[in-house]
């Protein structure tokens, strides 16, 4: 796989580390503590990761957004694994999603 190219895999795999961490010492890793923590706590980190990445790309900070979008991604991984979905389980969401234009969507549900 080229470096940086836009497939799921480096989700993938960071995704594999994060289960991984289930039932680690919180002292020696961060996703430990985060599932110690329960689902509150990470899902308020995902919310503030979120109003980050906003907050840097309102100001036009390409190297902050970057960033807040990978703590972002990382603490989504988190909650999806603390709520037992897998990636693919997305990844499929996206793919049925496929040559469905989200103006075409938003008005079949309007009119349903
Ligand atoms: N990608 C990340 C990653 N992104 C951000 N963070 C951590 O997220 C934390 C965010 O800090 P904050 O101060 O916002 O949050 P906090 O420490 O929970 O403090 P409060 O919100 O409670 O104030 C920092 O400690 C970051 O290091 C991450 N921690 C881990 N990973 C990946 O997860 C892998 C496993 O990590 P461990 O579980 O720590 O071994 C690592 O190898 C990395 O690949």
């Amino acid at each position: 796989m080229k470096s940086g190219s836009l497939d799921g895999s480096v989700l993938d795999r960071l995704y594999d580390v994060i289960q991984s961490r289930s039932g680690e010492d919180p002292e020696t890793s961060h996703t430990a503590k985060l599932f110690d923590r329960g689902m509150d706590k990470i899902a308020q980190k995902v919310g503030e990761e979120a109003v980050e990445t906003v907050i840097e790309a309102t100001r036009e900070r390409r190297d902050g957004v970057i960033d807040e979008s990978a703590d972002l991604l990382y603490h989504l991984l988190v909650l999806w694994a603390a709520s037992d979905i897998k990636p693919k389980h997305v990844w499929a969401a996206l793919e049925g999603r496929k040559g469905i234009s989200g103006i075409v969507e938003k008005a079949s549900r309007a009119s349903g």
